[in-house]
């Protein structure tokens, strides 16, 4: 048998949609794969009831299939489901990493990336990496349709995770099917201050590069409590507010000292607004590990 945890990410970071991601340090899914004639799954933790357990609609199902590596696969959920945290990418990737293991496949990180991203499209219907990259090679990364590129960063971070369903596939609905040119050339300015922030691992770029004219408002009327939560967490001294992938969580980036100030001000917000959130304290942390 071999044991995988495998991180929550955030996806997009506001100007990267479908491009960036950044690992983070919790909550994470740990994934036990045993060697079995056919794939059967079992799901225990977090929204576990809300999860499929046939391998034809669990993400790891395809993950299986497509490395040609049948097993027992038992999936003990710490990232909510329809979170914006990468769920259904964190099984995912913890799948991927483990059945390469299990299988002697001798693919590398970067060769599990597309693999686990077929899962992805089980759910949302693209097979989008922007999640499973992160969460198999840790820190920020940015995965394009020719590979991923991964920068090792520590930048501190509240994520706040409402008790709102926001379902990926649903938000990807609301996506503009085009953007004008003067928002094109802001967010390509936004993206690039986070991309540079994130290799000199500063918050403070980060946090400017993570505004995005183009994507975020549309989905942000998804998310009752969006603008009031956004203005508690730039109130208490993040450097950068933004839908955590195609939400319901928004991501907060900062200082290392101030992120209780920013959680408890984020709950708040939420709460003014009479909707229940939890918070995360951490920070972008490692991809999936073998126990
Ligand atoms: N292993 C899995 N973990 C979490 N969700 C899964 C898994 N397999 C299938 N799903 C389904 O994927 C959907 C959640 O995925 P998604 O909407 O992308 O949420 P998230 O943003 O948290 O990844 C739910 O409908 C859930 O039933
Ligand atoms: N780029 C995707 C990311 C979805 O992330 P998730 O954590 O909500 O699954 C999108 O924005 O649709």
């Amino acid at each position: 048998m071999v044991t995988v945890r495998a991180p929550a990410t955030s996806a997009n970071l506001g100007s990267g949609f479908d491009v960036f991601g950044a690992a983070l340090g919790r909550p994470a899914d740990v994934v036990h794969v045993e060697k079995a004639d056919r794939t059967t799954i079992s799901v225990t933790g977090v929204g576990s009831q809300y999860i499929p357990e046939d391998p034809e609609k669990n993400t790891v199902g395809a993950v299986a299939e497509a490395l040609d590596a049948p097993a027992h696969i038992e999936i003990d959920k710490g990232v909510r489901p329809a979170s914006g945290l990468g769920s259904s990418a964190a099984s995912a990737a913890a799948a991927a990493v483990g059945l390469n293991e299990l299988y002697d496949r001798g693919l590398t990180r970067e060769e599990l990336v597309p693999i686990a991203a077929e899962g992805e499209a089980v759910v949302s219907g693209a097979a989008h990496a922007d999640n499973v990259a992160p969460s198999i090679m840790g820190g920020f990364t940015v995965a394009r349709a020719d590979g991923v590129t991964a920068v090792d960063a520590s930048i501190p971070l509240v994520t706040c995770l409402p008790e709102i369903v926001v379902s990926t596939r649903d938000a990807r609905q609301v996506v503009p099917d085009g953007a004008r040119m003067k928002e094109v050339v802001e967010v390509v300015g936004n993206a690039a201050t986070l991309a540079v922030g994130m290799a000199r691992d500063d918050p403070d770029l980060v946090g400017r590069g993570m505004n995005d004219s183009i994507v975020t408002p549309a989905r942000a009327e998804l998310i009752t409590g969006y603008e009031s939560v956004r203005t508690a967490a730039f109130d208490t001294g993040a450097t950068g507010v933004t839908i955590s992938g195609a939400g319901p969580a928004i991501i907060a980036a900062c200082h290392e000292g101030d992120r209780r100030s920013i959680a408890i001000a984020m709950l708040d917000a939420f709460d003014s607004v009479g909707v229940d959130a939890r918070a995360y304290q951490t920070r972008i942390g490692r991809g999936a590990e073998i126990f």
